[in-house]
């Protein structure tokens, strides 16, 4: 007989994540099992094997899976757990696909994508080839390529799977978001036979169908897919690439509330390969710590095309009226470059980070203003389905036709959203195709279903937020305007001026790619702030340099850790008493942190609660982690390095 410690997929006791059971086989770590938990039918996986305790144990009921998981993923997960302060069971529900245990028809696992397209030979850059020497230069570990926008890091990746194919390993492309698969499974698929596809859109069979395939296949593969790919059950992982890796949706918002850089660099160096970190605008943090590390850095200054010739740019002061005599906030210089580039039946992208029809409503008579009851932020208008929402907790309700206080009917709506936007738009330009991407889009119409209208050039006008900023590399794409540059300036956040700079720089990005000349018009109340105009020469070393002494200025990442706090409570009150306790008792405990607030959080009414917060600040992580046992178990959430304060 035999004893193993087995890790349940479900939360049994707080304290515990792990309980010895029986089996009469012999079973590898990683292997899947169901397991008894009093009379409950559990899932398990089997971490190690144990001496035979003096106390009964059950069996182990029987074997899910037929091939366990990689030992690097079991060690990975229980990294995670420990890293993130999270229980390991929440870790597990995180990294296995959900119905692990159901019985499933068999389905044909269609996410493989298997191009017929003769393989492209490639002729790379001198700069791709520098990188690329980099890349083979390291035994293994992390490699930040920063390549500006344009410069080609899209074949250093492929290459980068080819040569570890050629040793028979697998790799894992994350994408930041679902819209940019199409276009980069395109460009695998012709470089490389069987790319695997994984997103959300496919169902939970789906999902356990590719899944299996996966862990039995003895073959390397490649896999493209959002943050959760990175969970793929490979065998012999020898790369995992991070495209974008500047974006926000590679850190989770859920427990465990965890970033896929840190984790690729963990999984990857258990297994003995490689991480490549691709953006044209890092994270100041991460940039800072790869050099400070020694992380081997390939720099890509130029566009990849041959013959490229950089946009014309126009940056517009929307304090000076004298340009906008045609339109209110579509200045006369934007409205003459879309016509031209329309004119001439060539593709234009307007880029806005507000979605909506307009972000506040009125009444002019008593300054009445529509706000969420729930949650104490303005109402956005959705003119399209006549309502107002809010954009936190999804309340919505009728456009009021009078003020609800005085009865008058003046009521306004001031503010840009994209909506507003696409509909201005549409009236200056009625015969031309518009289409507008944001997190109001419905299923059908996201920039990965119109990828080929968007390619083809079948699209005349892009309106979107910044799903359409980054990463587009489209053919027939001669004009960028951006309506408000520094709409996001005004959160009060240590990285607003980073995620502005970033927004920038990439959508700037989208032409400027090829020999033909393309153009930029840049609105903005603040032409003068260091992210507008750095964002606008796409100059990362002077906003590097600034930012990183601003931070260490004022002590945030990478110069401490971060940790916090939110407490939610039904009263204010409530939430003011005790996040003032929680915040003395932490001061008495640890006298090596800082402790901002405690102060109401940003969004201070969130659906029906009152929320207070606490930022922590440490040089030291384990200081932070600390803290968490004197964490009230109820009424207070907690998040280690947040990537907003907000
Ligand atoms: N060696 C090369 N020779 C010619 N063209 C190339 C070469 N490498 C890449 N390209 C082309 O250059 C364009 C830009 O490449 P790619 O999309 O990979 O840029 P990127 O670095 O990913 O930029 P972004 O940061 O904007 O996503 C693509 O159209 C690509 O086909
Ligand atoms: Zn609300």
């Amino acid at each position: 007989m035999h004893y193993y410690l087995v890790s349940p997929t479900r939360i049994v006791r707080s304290d515990a994540d792990s309980f010895t059971y029986s089996s009469e086989d012999r079973l590898p770590t990683g292997t899947i099992v169901a397991i008894e938990i009093g009379k409950i039918n559990a899932v398990g996986i089997v971490l190690q094997e144990v001496r035979k305790p003096d106390f009964e144990v059950k069996p182990i009921s029987k074997i899910i899976e037929d091939y366990p998981l990689p030992i690097e993923l079991v060690q990975t997960a229980s990294w995670m757990s420990k890293y993130y302060a999270t229980h390991q069971a929440t870790v597990w529900q995180t990294i296995l696909p959900s119905g692990l245990s159901k019985k499933r028809r068999p389905i044909n696992p269609t996410a493989s994508v298997n191009s017929t397209e003769n393989r492209i030979k490639n002729v790379f850059t001198d700069e791709q080839k520098v990188a690329l020497k980099t890349i083979d230069g390291l035994n293994y570990g992390t490699i930040l390529l920063h390549g500006v926008t344009g410069s080609g890091k899209t074949l250093v990746y492929i290459e980068a799977v080819k040569r570890a194919l050629e040793e028979e390993r697998s790799s894992i492309i994350l994408v930041p978001e679902i819209a940019l698969t199409s276009q980069l499974v395109a460009e695998f698929s012709a470089h490389l036979p069987n790319v695997i596809v994984t997103h959300s859109k496919q169902t939970e069979a789906q999902r356990h169908a590719v899944w299996k395939r996966i862990i039995g296949s003895n073959d390397p593969v490649v896999i493209i897919g959002p943050r959760s790919a990175l969970f793929a059950p490979v065998q012999q992982l020898g790369l995992v690439v991070i495209d974008e890796c500047h974006e926000p949706s590679f850190k989770q918002e859920q427990s465990p509330r965890y970033s896929a850089l840190r984790v690729a660099s963990i999984l990857t160096n258990q297994h003995r390969g490689k991480l490549i970190l691709g953006s044209a605008t890092p994270a100041v943090a991460d940039y800072y710590i790869a050099k400070k590390s020694n992380t081997p850095i390939a720099t890509m200054k130029k566009p990849a095309r041959p013959n490229t010739i950089r946009p014309h740019i126009t940056l517009i002061d929307m304090t000076k009226r004298n340009n906008f005599t045609q339109h209110h906030f579509l200045s006369d210089t934007l409205i003459e470059s879309l016509s031209k580039t329309l004119s001439k039946n060539k593709q234009a992208l307007i880029f806005h980070n507000r979605r909506g029809t307009a972000a506040t409503t009125l009444c002019e008579n008593c300054g009445w203003q529509a706000g969420c009851p729930r949650c104490f932020v303005p109402l956005t208008l959705h003119a399209d389905h006549h309502k107002l929402s809010c954009h936190i907790c999804n309340f919505s309700t009728k456009v009021p036709t009078s003020c609800p206080e005085c009865k008058n009917a003046n009521i306004i709506h001031k503010g840009i959203g994209t909506k507003r936007i696409e509909n201005e738009l549409q009236r200056l330009f009625p015969n031309k195709k518009i289409a507008r991407f944001d997190r109001d889009t419905d299923a059908k119409s996201t920039v990965d279903e119109r990828y080929d209208e968007l390619k083809n050039g079948e699209i005349d006008i892009i309106i979107g937020t910044q799903v359409i900023a980054k990463g587009l590399d489209l053919p027939h794409l001669r004009m960028v305007g951006v309506v408000q540059a520094d709409a996001g300036l005004a959160l009060p956040d240590y990285s607003s001026a980073e995620r502005t700079f970033q927004l920038l720089a990439q959508v700037i990005g989208r032409v400027g790619r090829s020999s033909v000349s393309t153009e930029v018009v840049v609105q903005s109340y603040q032409p003068n702030h260091p992210s507008i105009t750095n964002g606008l020469s796409q100059d990362y070393s002077e906003f590097y340099d600034r930012t990183i002494g601003q931070r260490q200025k004022t002590n945030f990442p990478p110069f401490a850790y971060l940790l916090k706090l939110t407490c939610i409570y039904k009263t204010e009150a409530a939430a003011i008493k005790n996040s003032k306790k929680l915040a003395d008792l932490l001061k008495a405990k640890s006298n090596n942190i800082e402790i901002l607030g405690p102060t109401p959080a940003f969004y201070e009414r969130l659906r029906d609660t009152y929320r207070w917060q606490i930022v922590i600040k440490s040089p030291r992580r384990q200081e932070l982690l600390d803290l968490l046992e004197f964490l009230p178990s109820t009424h207070w959430q907690y998040e280690l390095d947040p990537v907003s304060l907000l």
